[in-house]
């Protein structure tokens, strides 16, 4: 499973900034708006200093992180659901992600255009926020229109279902509120996902200071406090920063970080707090060859854990034979923790706990 998240945000705000110190790709950031044409993805591994832990004991001949992708969006400007400036052409890139990052701008530069002229975190967050759910209004309009002629030709029950869930919808965006904070159930979400609304998506706030904006920063309270009345969360960076610290070899990367006052890069919190958002999780595998990092959704069984890695092993599954990390640090590995009494044989029914080392057993 590879976790996808789109970058967006007002023109010239930082996203190209961010993304490249996510990326280290080198896409070009210039200080004018539209500067981003193409939707640009970015992968990105997923900081975990337990690999690293893991790897010390197995020696392994290769260590590998989860990944992440971010998509480097243009920028949003109102009217874009519209067709106004780059329109529509990215909000279908936006559609395609898992979550969403919505960098705002929290600092003052005379040298930085501003779209709108002065620095306004809230005013900039209504701005997309309404594109967004314009967006999805006129998804969710075609749609209704489409399955309510179903609904009333043949009495069919899944288009009622759909009708019914996307007219909840079109009564929540002509409030101006997004999908997500609907309380829908279980069937009606999954019933939603094929329309891929943009306002159901999960959003993370990364809210873009300068140099010396983490602190007194009333730009940066007021998103703090936006998000906390919405249930989200905000990851406070400075873009420029993150770009600098990204060039840095690793020795240099920490005098910097030490001398900056910081204890690891902003974008380290950012991928955390996307996983996060998202409700994900880690299980090892740790074998000679390979000691890797796998995403699964919190609540995952370990067949389900099993078919990350493949369809097979999830098919077939027998057992998982399982090690909590802490038990394969403390006991120096796979024997160790086995003749401790710590290597468990789980079944189907078992729920995968942050940070297990599983190995499979499976039949196909
Ligand atoms: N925290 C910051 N402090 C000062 N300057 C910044 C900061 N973050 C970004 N900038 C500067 O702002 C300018 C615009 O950044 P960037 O190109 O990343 O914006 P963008 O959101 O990608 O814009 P577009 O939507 O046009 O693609 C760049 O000159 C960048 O160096
Ligand atoms: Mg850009």
């Amino acid at each position: 499973m590879s976790l996808k998240c789109g970058i967006v945000g007002l023109p010239n705000v930082g996203k190209s900034t961010l993304f490249n110190a996510l990326t280290k790709a080198g896409i070009e950031a210039a200080n004018y708006p539209f500067c981003t044409i193409e939707p640009n993805i970015g992968i990105v591994e997923v900081p975990d200093p337990r690999l690293a832990q893991l790897a010390e004991i197995v020696k392994p001949q290769k260590v590998q992180h989860a990944i992440v992708e971010f998509v480097d969006i243009a920028g949003l400007v109102a009217g874009a659901s519209k067709g106004e400036g780059l329109g529509n052409q990215f909000l279908a890139n936006i559609r395609e992600t898992d979550a969403i990052v919505h960098v705002v701008r929290c600092f003052h530069d005379d040298n930085v255009v501003h779209v709108s002229g002065s620095v306004d975190p809230i005013r900039d967050i209504e701005v997309i926020d309404t594109e967004l759910a314009l967006a999805d209004m006129s998804t969710v309009e075609k749609a209704l229109a489409r399955y309510s002629k179903q609904a009333r030709a043949g009495g069919d029950k899944e288009a009622r279902l759909l009708v019914d869930v996307l007219e909840k919808c079109q009564a929540q965006l002509d409030q101006a509120k997004p999908v997500r904070a609907l309380d829908l159930s279980r069937e009606e979400w999954a019933n939603l996902k094929p329309f891929c609304l943009i306002t159901a998506k999960p959003v993370l706030y990364a809210a873009n200071v300068a140099e010396d904006g983490f602190e007194n920063n009333p730009h940066l309270d007021a998103v703090r406090d936006h998000a906390a009345r919405e249930g989200a969360e905000v990851v406070a960076l400075c873009a420029a920063i993150e770009a600098e610290i990204a060039d840095l070899d690793d020795a240099d990367k920490q005098d910097f970080l030490e001398s900056m006052g910081l204890a690891e890069p902003g974008l380290d919190r950012l991928i955390r707090a996307g996983y996060k958002l998202l409700g994900l999780q880690t299980y090892f595998t740790a074998g000679v060859k390979e000691v890797r990092a796998w995403t699964i959704h919190a609540g995952d069984t370990a067949p389900q854990a099993a078919g990350v890695i493949h369809t097979d092993f999830e098919r077939g599954f027998i057992r998982a034979q399982t090690i909590a990390f802490d038990d394969f640090i403390r006991y120096k590995g796979e024997a160790g923790a086995k003749e401790a009494g710590k290597m468990r044989a789980e079944g189907k029914e078992y729920v995968v706990k942050d940070g297990d080392v599983l190995n499979f057993l499976f039949n196909v």
